[in-house]
C-alpha cells in the first residue's frame, strides 16, 4: 500500500533512505558507513568501504561525523496520562522523549488516576494515549494487594497487554496504588512465569526506628533531614525480602521464566552486593539506576531545594562513584529515567519543605547528555549506552525487535553530537509540562541530539517535532 505524506507523521517524505555517518553503533562495533531504512525498518547496515551508495541522492542523509545509535528505551517513565495530564501527560512528555533521541517509553502504571491495574484501566491509557504520543509507549501493569491473589485478573491484565507488572515494597505515595507484601510479590511472580515477563520492584521497606524526631519547618528544608528519613537499610531490607521470592526464578524453580527487576537503585553498598550474590545463585534479575543518581550527590543539594527530592533518595558522592563503578563493571544492567513529574506547587519550591514536598526527578529530555557528561570524563563508551539505555531495556521489556542497529530490527533511531554543549537555561526549547521543576536546568550539559527516527519516520530533527503524532503503542 501506498502511504501517504500529508499524514504529518515524518519531516521526511521518504519511505526508503540511508543514514550515513562515520560512526554507526551497532552489536558488531562502531562502523562508518550507511543504514539503509525502509518502510520504518533497518533492512541493512553497509560499511563505507562496501557502499556503492544511492543511485538517488536525495535519498542519502549525511550526518558526517555524529554518532548513530539505536534510540534510547526508558523502560521508567511515569507520563501520568489520563487523570494526572497537568502533571505530564502523553503529548509533552512524548514530544520531550523524541527530543532526547528516547524513541520507546514504557509507561508506569501509577501516577495516573487511575493507576493501571485491571484490563479496564489499560484500556484508559490506551484510549489517552491514542492519536497522542509522539515515540512508542507500552506499559507496565500494577500488582497491588487487590489483583495479587487474583489469578483470573492478573492474567486478563497480562493478556491485553501489559509488558510485566511493577509493584511497591513501601507506600507509593498515590491511594490507589498500595504497596505489596513479599506474599504478594510471590503470587505476582507465579503467575508472570508462564508469560515470561518481568517484575519490576520499587524496593524500599519503611524500617521502624525510635520514630522520626518532631521536625521544625527549618529542619525540613534541610536535604540532610530527608535523606535521614529514608537510609540504605530500607533498600537493602526490601531486597533481602525480594530474594526470598527471586529464588523460585532459577531454572527448575517454581518460578521458572519469570523475571525480578530492580527499579532505581541508590544504595551501592549491601543493596548491590545482595543483588550480585542472587544474580551468582542463578536468580533471574536485573537492576537498573537513574541518571541522577550518576550526576548528583547528597553533599551538593541545597536546602529547599526540592527539585533534588526522589525516593530512594540521592545519596553521597561516595556512593556515586561505587555507582558508576557497578555500571562500568557491569554489575549495574542499565539505566532509566524514572521521570515522575508533578505540578510546581506539589513539587514546593516556594517553601523547600523536602519532607512535603513530592518525590519524583524531571528529568526525561536530559537523560542521555546527563549520562554523557557525567560519565565521559569516567570512560564511558558509546557502546555502553547504546547497552545501558537500548539493548537492556528492549530485552527487559521483552522487544527482540528494538535496542539495537541491525537489519531486520525497527528503524528506532538516534543521532547525536557528543561534542556539543548547551546550557540548559530558560532559552533552552524544553518540551516538558514544568521545565521549572527539573533538576537539571541551569547545568551545562554536553551530547545534543540531531536526529530521532521512530518506526522510520523522522520525529525530529534540528529543534523542530513532525507535526503528528504517530507513535506506535506496544502491547504484548
Ligand atoms: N509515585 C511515584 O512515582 N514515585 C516515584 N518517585 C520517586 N522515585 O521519587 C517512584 O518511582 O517511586
Ligand atoms: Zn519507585
Ligand atoms: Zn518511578
Amino acid at each position: 500500500s501506498k502511504i501517504s505524506w500529508d499524514d504529518g507523521c515524518s519531516l521526511l517524505k521518504r519511505s526508503r533512505y540511508w543514514i550515513k555517518s562515520d560512526q554507526i553503533v551497532t552489536p558488531g562495533g562502531i562502523v562508518a558507513g550507511a543504514v539503509e531504512v525502509k518502510d520504518g525498518l533497518i533492512v541493512s547496515v553497509v560499511e563505507a568501504e562496501d557502499w556503492t551508495g544511492s543511485p538517488n541522492r536525495a535519498e542519502v542523509i549525511d550526518f558526517g561525523e555524529a554518532v548513530v545509535m539505536p534510540g534510547l528505551i526508558d523502560a521508567h517513565a511515569h507520563l501520568d496520562d489520563p487523570g494526572r495530564a497537568d502533571w505530564e501527560g502523553f503529548p509533552s512528555g512524548t514530544k520531550a522523549a523524541a527530543a532526547g533521541g528516547i524513541t520507546t517509553l514504557i509507561d508506569m502504571p501509577l501516577n495516573s488516576d487511575p493507576s493501571t491495574t485491571s484490563v479496564e484501566t489499560l484500556a484508559m491509557k490506551v484510549e489517552a494515549a491514542k492519536n497522542n504520543i509522539y515515540v512508542n509507549v507500552g506499559f507496565w501493569g500494577g500488582l497491588v494487594p487487590e489483583n495479587a491473589h487474583n489469578l483470573t485478573a492478573l492474567e486478563a491484565l497480562l493478556e491485553a497487554g501489559v509488558l510485566g507488572l511493577k509493584s511497591f515494597m513501601c507506600p507509593s505515595g498515590i491511594d490507589d496504588f498500595p504497596m505489596t507484601t513479599a506474599a504478594h510479590i510471590k503470587a505476582g511472580v507465579s503467575v508472570l512465569a508462564k508469560y515470561r515477563r518481568p517484575l519490576l520492584v520499587h524496593a524500599e521497606i519503611e524500617q521502624r526506628s525510635d520514630g522520626y524526631p518532631e521536625v521544625d519547618d527549618e529542619d525540613a528544608r534541610s536535604y540532610s533531614t530527608y535523606l535521614k528519613t529514608r537510609p540504605a537499610s530500607w533498600e537493602e531490607a526490601a531486597i533481602r525480602e525480594l530474594l526470598s521470592v527471586g529464588v523460585d526464578t532459577v531454572v527448575g524453580g517454581a518460578a521458572e521464566g519469570a523475571h525480578i527487576h530492580v527499579v532505581h537503585l541508590a544504595d551501592a553498598t549491601s543493596s548491590l552486593d545482595l543483588i550480585k550474590e542472587a544474580k551468582r545463585l542463578g536468580h533471574s534479575i536485573t537492576v537498573e539506576t537513574c541518571p541522577h543518581y550518576l550526576a548528583f550527590s547528597a553533599e551538593e543539594i541545597k536546602d529547599g531545594d526540592t527539585r533534588f527530592k526522589c525516593a530512594p533518595p540521592i545519596r553521597d558522592a561516595e556512593n556515586r562513584e561505587k555507582l558508576w563503578e557497578a555500571l562500568m563493571e557491569g554489575n549495574m544492567d542499565m539505566l532509566s529515567s524514572d521521570h515522575s513529574p508533578t505540578l510546581p506547587e506539589l513539587k514546593r519550591l516556594n517553601d523547600g519543605n523536602f519532607l512535603r514536598a513530592w518525590g519524583g526527578i524531571s528529568s526525561l529530555q536530559f537523560v542521555l547528555p546527563v549520562t554523557w557528561t557525567y560519565g565521559r570524563s569516567r570512560g564511558v563508551t558509546f557502546k555502553q549506552l547504546a547497552s545501558w539505555w537500548s539493548e537492556k531495556p528492549a530485552k527487559l521489556a521483552g522487544l527482540p525487535l528494538k535496542g539495537a542497529i541491525a537489519s531486520g530490527r525497527h528503524a528506532d533511531i538516534l543521532v547525536w553530537d557528543p561534542s556539543a554543549e548547551f546550557d540548559l537555561d530558560d532559552r533552552h526549547p524544553v518540551h516538558l509540562k514544568h521545565p521549572s521543576i527539573s533538576a537539571y536546568m541551569g547545568k551545562r550539559l554536553a551530547g545534543k541530539v540531531i536526529a530521532t527516527f521512530v518506526r522510520g519516520n523522522l520525529v525530529y530533527r534540528d529543534g523542530k517535532h513532525a507535526p503528528a503524532a504517530c507513535g506506535t503503542q506496544i502491547l504484548a
